[in-house]
């Protein structure tokens, strides 16, 4: 991106390759791209994928969007903070176990927000931070490894590449030429431990899913006289979820969006800022660590939302998605024509002086006022109708977890995994951390304050 923009053309205009995909960095006309609501994956990334809510385009889409919907109510997320509550608290107790050594988060994160997916999404304990050698945990951790390309990727290495890994063999594919082509792509061992793998996750999923939608009809069947909101809210609900899981363990990179997000997160939970978090955290909850946390709690947590939002704007977890234009848009007067894909990324914005004071400095106070910035300049999940639907899921499970870290244990950052820098790349569909996030943690023994 770096090389295009330096490219004649229009400025902010440029187009990558054959002039099909354009990346658009203007939030003011953003409204005409994001309202769209057709999305198209490379071809090498549909393969992998089948049809859910991220895929589905048209009819299909819309239908699905109003079915899982109502899954993110707030009454559904309000019974959900229970369990990230639960959860955090495993993971918390799991890192005090370290006393202080250098420990990297990035595992203990990833079996936390998989305990957490597990149980939200399909009622299923898996206790993946309890016994992390169980099958599906094992495939899940063999599906990372598989899609995360950095160890031994010389492109990974250099400048280029700094910041972030590419992850997914999906990125493998788009940038080992050979490999784009299917034919050969077939032949190769790696196509064979693709199928193998998603073997074991798909059939873990649909297993639960045929057993609990079992269950849920049966629920439903002896209890005739449920009233509507629980029919409403308790069962369609739960089974929209099992249908987004169905949808995100088959994206490439299953089930751990969130814990990479967090990961971001407690990367930046630096110093002063770490400090006036605890402060809030310890101000909202109070000095009693068994108070249970709700939803309430997690909401009056405004500074950690801001770290939140400042760590997302630098550290896009999507760096870039995008949508193919049904009709030809006029932008200023640059005709974009019926059937372009446009690109829009957060990661690029984020970084451009031009959009931002001081883009490189991690100041979560810019998110004080919500109307201090333009809304489309700051769209980690995206905006629109094909926004994210887990955003609010999202944003309370990091807070949980975080809530939990930052009352329990002091944390320090043993090693700073990269500098901020104007390099990236926004081609990797989850961003990651390159060298993992390494912390040295002990438990807190702060007094009330
Ligand atoms: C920090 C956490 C997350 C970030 C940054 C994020 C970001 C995104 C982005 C950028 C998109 C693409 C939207 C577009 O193309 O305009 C998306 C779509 C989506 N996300 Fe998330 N997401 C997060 C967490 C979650 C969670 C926790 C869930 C579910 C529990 C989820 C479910 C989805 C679904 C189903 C879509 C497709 C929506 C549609 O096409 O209608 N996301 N997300």
């Amino acid at each position: 991106m770096a090389i295009v923009a330096k490219l004649p053309g229009p400025y902010r205009w440029p187009f990558v390759g054959n002039a099909a995909l354009f990346i658009w960095k203007s939030p003011p006309e953003m409204i005409n791209i994001i309202t769209e609501i057709h999305r198209q994956f490379p071809r090498i990334i549909a393969s992998c994928l089948q049809t859910g809510l991220l895929t589905a385009t048209g009819k299909k889409w819309f239908q699905r969007r109003k079915v899982i919907t109502p899954a993110f109510h707030f009454k559904i997320l309000d019974q959900f903070v229970e369990i990230f509550d639960k959860q955090s608290a495993v993971f918390v107790e799991n890192l005090a176990k370290s006393k202080g050594q250098p420990l990297d988060v990035f595992q203990p994160i990833t079996l936390c927000a998989l305990d957490i997916i597990c149980e939200t999404a399909m009622g299923v304990q898996i206790q993946a931070q309890i016994n992390s050698d169980s099958v599906y945990v094992q495939a899940v951790k063999r599906v990372n490894a598989f899609f995360c390309l950095h160890k031994g990727n010389p492109r990974i290495k250099n400048n280029f590449f700094h910041i972030c890994r590419i992850s997914g063999l999906l990125s493998k594919r788009i940038f080992t030429f050979y490999l784009r082509n299917d034919f050969i792509f077939n032949l190769t061992p790696l196509k064979r431990r693709q199928d193998k793998l998603l073997k074991i996750l798909h059939g873990f999923t649909d297993e639960v899913i045929v057993s609990r939608r079992a269950e849920l009809m049966n629920d439903k069947k002896q209890d005739s006289s449920s009233n509507h909101d629980q029919d409403d809210i308790g069962v369609k609900k739960k089974m929209a979820f099992l249908d987004i899981l169905l949808q995100s363990t088959i994206e490439g990179k299953p089930l751990t969006n969130m814990d990479i997000r967090e990961k971001w997160i407690l990367l930046c939970l630096r110093a002063m800022t770490q400090l006036a978090a605890y402060e809030e955290v310890r101000h909202v909850i109070g000095d009693d660590l068994d108070t249970p946390v709700t939803i309430k709690l997690l909401n009056d947590l405004n500074y950690l939302e801001m770290v939140i939002k400042e760590t997302l704007r630098l550290y896009p977890s999507v760096p870039m998605y995008g949508r193919k234009m049904q009709e030809n848009i006029d932008m200023n007067g640059f005709i974009i024509p019926k059937g372009s894909n446009i690109g829009i990324s957060p990661i690029f914005m984020a970084r451009d002086p031009t959009l931002w004071e001081n883009p490189f400095e991690f100041i979560p106070e810019r998110f004080e006022s919500d109307n201090q910035y333009h809304p489309y300049l700051n769209v980690p999940f995206s905006a629109g109708p094909r926004n994210c639907i887990g955003q609010k899921f999202a944003m309370l499970e990091m807070k949980s977890t975080i809530t939990h870290m930052l009352y329990q244990l002091a944390q320090t950052l043993a090693f700073l995994p990269f500098l901020l820098n104007n390099q990236c790349n926004c081609y990797c569909p989850i961003l990651e951390c390159v060298v993992g996030c390494v912390l040295n943690v002990a438990t807190c023994t702060c007094d009330p304050i």
